[in-house]
């Protein structure tokens, strides 16, 4: 077995169907993928790495690992309105890993490849000492300078979400042995929050069409927001009590789960974003969420909840 699972027989029998028959991947057999310009749009690129124990668990079927993989990058392009187009891939695979653990990760990547319309165009292979490491970069389409950003939140804005923020927390929460006393339902919704974000690639062009500012909430709402505030030099006030929460994530909280964790505990992958009211209008008719709204201001985010602020210390992830 030690042939199959070496580096190129891997990419052989692996990666390269993911290819399939796209010229721009070159059959994986090239040093580089060569992308065509598409007239009229702007080639929008982000990456985000995924590291075991960091941002996924070594209990995580490797197939959901690498959807989620997918998915954070996916979200980063659909915050911005761009439409997904296709990925570079790096692996760094634990010294000794089974074939098999690989296997289920391209199987992983080929569903949700169907899923987004999603190209592999090839990527790099390396081995690691340490845990497993994924990375990919992605590659979008959004029509030439439109693609958004978190500056441009214009005071008076209304600042909206794209769906249930916290859940995501409280399944990792839920997978450490917490809230063992929820329905199994309530749980099963809280894990697969966790494992398997929904990047709202159906909101895209809606968002496009109305926000001013946009991005995605993976490092928390509270941080996120402070992000957008700051690069938009203005104020951005939450109103804790708008913020959506499912029932499962409710049920939590009965359970002693803490509000504010919800909103700094990261990992939501929705869309948040402002827009003008009548563009918020739009935004809502489209299913996002009114939550707060745009003051003048240098970059601050202020939380209230009953009428009165909240003051909250740690306000989401940050990589140390
Ligand atoms: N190692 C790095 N080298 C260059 N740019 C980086 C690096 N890490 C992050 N950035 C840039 O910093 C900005 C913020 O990154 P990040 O917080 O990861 O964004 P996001 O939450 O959208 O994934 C992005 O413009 C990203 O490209
Ligand atoms: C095992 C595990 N522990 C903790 C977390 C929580 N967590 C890890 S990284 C992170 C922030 C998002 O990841 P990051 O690499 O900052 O993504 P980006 O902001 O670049 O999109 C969060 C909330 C997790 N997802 N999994
Ligand atoms: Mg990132
Ligand atoms: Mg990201
Ligand atoms: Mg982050």
């Amino acid at each position: 077995m030690t042939g199959d699972n070496s580096e190129f027989s891997v990419i052989d029998r692996l990666f390269k169907p993911l290819a399939g028959l796209n010229a721009e991947a070159r059959g994986l057999i090239d040093d580089v993928a060569v992308l065509g310009a598409r007239e009229g749009y702007d080639l929008v690129v982000t990456t985000d790495a995924m590291v075991e124990g960091v941002h996924f668990l070594s209990t995580d079927p490797l197939d959901q690992v690498a959807r989620k993989l997918l998915r954070v990058n996916i979200s980063d392009l659909v915050a911005k309105g761009a439409d997904p187009y296709g990925y570079q891939l790096l692996t760094a695979w634990p010294k000794g890993m089974a074939y098999e653990g690989k296997a289920a990760f391209a199987a992983g990547l080929r569903i949700d490849q169907d899923e987004f319309d999603f190209d592999l165009f090839g990527g790099d292979t390396v081995s690691t000492e340490g845990p497993l490491l994924l990375s990919i970069t992605a590659f979008g389409h959004a029509p030439v300078g439109r693609a958004l950003s978190r500056a441009g939140a214009r005071v008076g804005d209304r600042l909206l979400v794209g769906g249930f923020i916290g859940d995501a927390h409280l399944g990792l929460r839920v997978l450490r042995g917490e809230f063992d006393e929820l329905s199994e339902a309530h749980k099963a919704h809280l894990v697969q929050a966790y494992r398997l974000p929904q990047p709202r690639d159906d909101l895209a062009e809606v968002v496009l069409d109305h926000a001013h500012a946009s991005m995605d909430v993976s490092d928390g709402l509270i941080a996120d927001a402070l992000h957008m505030a700051r690069a938009s030099e203005v104020t951005l006030v939450i109103d804790l009590d708008r913020v959506p929460t499912s029932a499962a994530a409710r049920a939590a909280i009965a359970l002693g789960a803490d509000v504010t964790d919800l909103i700094t505990g990261g990992d939501d992958y929705q869309i948040l974003c402002t827009a003008n009211a009548a563009g918020a209008e739009a935004l809502k008719a489209a299913g996002l969420h009114e939550i707060g709204h745009c003051e003048a201001g240098t970059g601050e985010v202020s939380v209230i909840s009953g009428g009165k602020v909240i003051e909250i210390e740690d306000k989401g992830w940050v990589h140390v």
